[in-house]
């Protein structure tokens, strides 16, 4: 990827209800030094308008691969293109309303309260120099609302649990109405409850319109949301398609050092995974911390 931006390029209409610009990494390489990859090659055509679902195990390159599409990190190879268009040639402000994203472990300014720190994923859709409108201030309850987070407004996030400053944060990403959504393990701190109703909410986003791709360690909650699964090991994505077919003993053995049952949940029709013996100790689970 080039340092400098050329022109900007002007995308397909980005108000809600219009598709979802495509979004596709090719032969994408990605790392923190020249000299250690993260990611390697990696082809992605994320499919507009659907759930996607990374898993794979610790540091196999998920949240390396999900800052690489959001333009947080530099490509070393290959490209990253929005309709076509290299991202990086996408001016930021419009970028922002294209792609929303969650890291894993996001920052919140000090003493900032959950409503103003919501608030601030409206600044996209905002004319400089006009504050928050009426509009911008429904858009932040619905999405306090929706992550059953509405009785924490006032709240300080410094003063919130680990669950409640994750369920606001994603009412932030929810508030910025981006096209495509990009969350990094957004359930890890929720109870089991609060896991299925942030996964239903990304559900009704996708219903909307909305691309998402989420990071997931549960392999069962992956493979009961996921339009499309993807699995990466070692920073390659070694499966890719509908959770039946990507889920099998062999891949989650080969990705996971695990040893699994997988069943079909009879009302679904979707794999659940049974962990039985971890394999850890000859799996490419270790090959990876190896690395480190
Ligand atoms: N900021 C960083 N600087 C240097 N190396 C990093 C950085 N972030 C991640 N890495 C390294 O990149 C590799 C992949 O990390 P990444 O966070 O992408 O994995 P992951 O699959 O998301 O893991 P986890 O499931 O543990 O969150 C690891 O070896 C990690 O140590």
């Amino acid at each position: 990827m080039t340092a400098t931006a050329p022109a900007s390029v002007t995308l397909s209409p980005d108000a809600p209800g219009a598709a979802a610009p495509a979004l596709r990494a090719e032969n994408l390489t990605l790392g923190y030094t020249k000299v250690r990859p993260v990611v390697h090659g990696v082809d992605l055509a994320v499919r507009p308008g659907a759930l996607t679902v990374l898993v794979g195990a610790n540091a196999s390159g998920k949240s390396t691969l999900l800052r690489g599409l959001a333009r947080l990190l530099p490509a070393h190879a290959g490209r990253i293109t929005l309709d076509g268009n290299p991202i990086e040639r996408i001016a930021a402000r419009q970028l922002a309303r294209m792609i929303g994203v969650l890291p894993q472990n996001p920052i919140a300014p000090e003493g900032i309260t959950a409503g103003e720190l919501v608030a601030r994923g409206r600044y996209p859709h905002q004319p400089i120099f006009r504050g928050r409108s009426s509009d911008d201030d429904a858009v932040v309850a619905a999405s306090l609302a929706a992550t059953d987070a509405a009785s924490l407004t006032e709240r300080r996030m410094d003063e919130l649990s680990g669950g409640q400053r994750q369920r606001v944060w994603i009412a932030m990403a929810l508030a910025q109405q981006p096209r495509i959504l990009l969350l990094d393990e957004p359930t890890s701190a929720l109870d089991v409850a609060h896991q299925v109703e942030v996964l239903d909410v990304l559900r009704a986003e996708v219903d909307r319109g909305t691309t998402v791709v989420v990071v997931l360690h549960d392999l069962t909650l992956a493979a009961r949301y996921a339009d499309e699964l993807v699995v990466l090991c070692d920073g390659r994505i070694v499966a890719q398609g509908a959770a039946s077919e990507v889920l099998t003993e062999a891949t989650v053995r080969d990705a996971f050092g695990i040893d699994a049952r997988i069943l079909t949940d009879p009302d679904t029709g979707r794999p659940v995974v049974l962990p039985r013996a971890s394999s850890l100790g000859s799996s490419a689970v270790v090959s990876q911390e190896r690395m480190q």
